[in-house]
């Protein structure tokens, strides 16, 4: 009987894929995958972006078919493509994988499946298809998901810069002088407790994600950092491996070159969002009170009305030590998070000695050890 049933079956596959091989080689597969869009069509709500407006070609192109455009190429449904165009990027390291005409591509968004195509015609658009009992629910907030990738992309594609302010008579071209900042540390190569490393990332990565919960409590979407330690223990790498880390542009004030209150203000609203605003060594200017601009003018500027322009902003200060500092200056609000640089310890030792020269262990590392212990001091060689 279970064999009868078992030559049933084989028979039944046979027959069913000769027919299935019959219908493929009467019908190419584009053609199959066109009828399954003519039918999708008829279940869907289909929107169309063109790259430049239908009823004007000679007018820009829309910034939304290219918002779409850059985040399409980024679904791994693109790789998986069997056509894919591959284009290198602007860096020499960047290659980019772009949807082949004519292709279609599904993508997922809170449940719901979306149907893409980049049509080429006499005109190129890129096609939409959401399921007529999505749509409502996800259309919306999709596009603004579209939005947030685009801008994620386009944030870590662009070049970092440093940026430093100059003197008031050098005004023709604005205050603020701007260089391709390619210092090569990031977060790997700065050697520090590898707890307080991985609390300082998810910390900074939480801020990313929190523009809602900012303006939900009415706050300002900014986060304040204070780097202190003695010197060359680390804070201005710390500063450099942060910008690499977020893809944020460094604006670093100089306070002898800042003529008063409001010219450090003027400053301030010269600067972009998404960037790094960086006072280092503001000990030394308070205690030696080595700048023109006021106590009042500092502190209004780490958290008055004027740090509030602009958003998304990641301010850092760095100071030597804490003691002898009106302690107003770092309150709770005017800084978030305090991040103590200390002098290298055995354990950062032997993280300089993996790093620098690959060694993890070494017959003279009990010797360093012990001299870590009696705070001995090393002669360099
Ligand atoms: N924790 C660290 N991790 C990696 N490199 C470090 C570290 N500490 C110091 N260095 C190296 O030592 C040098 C001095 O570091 P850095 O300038 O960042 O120190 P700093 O704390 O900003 O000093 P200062 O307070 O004098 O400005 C740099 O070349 C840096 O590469």
């Amino acid at each position: 009987m279970t064999l009868l049933a078992n030559l049933t079956l084989v028979l039944l596959s046979v027959i069913v894929g000769y027919i299935v091989l019959r219908f493929l080689s009467k019908t190419s597969l584009i053609h199959v995958l066109k009828k399954w869009w003519r039918f999708l069509a008829e279940k869907c709500y289909v929107y169309q972006f063109y790259k430049v407006p239908k009823f004007n070609e000679h007018m820009q192109e829309n910034q939304l078919y290219r918002k779409v455009y850059v985040y399409l190429n980024s679904l791994p449904g693109v790789e998986d493509s069997d056509f894919t165009n591959l284009f290198s990027g602007n860096k020499s390291t960047e290659i980019n994988l772009v949807l082949e005409s004519n292709q279609v591509v599904l993508d997922n968004f809170l449940g719901a499946r979306l149907y893409w195509m980049n049509e080429k015609t006499s005109s190129e658009s890129l096609i939409l298809k959401i399921r007529k009992n999505d749509k409502r629910r996800i259309l919306l907030p999709y596009l603004q998901h579209i939005q947030t990738v685009f801008d994620e992309i386009e944030q870590k594609r662009k070049e970092v810069r440093l940026f430093v302010n100059v003197e008031t008579e050098l005004q023709r071209n604005g205050r603020w002088r701007s260089i391709q900042f390619t210092h090569p540390a990031t977060m790997d190569t700065v050697v520090m407790d590898t707890d307080l490393k991985n609390k300082i990332k998810s910390d900074l990565e939480n801020f990313l994600k929190s523009k809602q919960y900012y303006h939900r409590l009415g706050r300002v979407w900014k986060r304040s950092y204070l780097l202190y330690g003695p010197s060359g223990t680390g804070k201005s790498t710390f500063i450099a491996a942060i910008a690499k880390f977020l893809h944020y542009d460094i604006y670093e004030f100089d306070l002898n070159k800042i003529a008063d209150d409001s010219d450090l203000k003027f400053l301030m609203l010269q600067t972009s969002n998404k960037s790094l605003i960086v006072i280092e060594d503001l000990d030394r200017y308070l205690n030696e009170k080595s700048t023109a601009v006021s106590f009042p003018g500092i502190s209004n500027f780490m958290d008055g009305i004027f740090s509030c322009c602009g958003e998304e902003r990641v301010m850092i200060f760095t100071m030597n030590s804490k003691e002898n500092l009106d302690p107003t200056i770092i309150r709770p609000g005017r800084v978030d998070v305090h991040i103590h640089f200390p002098l290298c310890d055995f354990s950062g030792f032997k993280s300089l000695a993996s790093s620098h020269l690959g060694l993890k262990d070494h017959k003279l590392f009990q010797q360093v050890e012990e001299i870590f212990q009696i705070g001995g001091e090393f002669e360099s060689c």
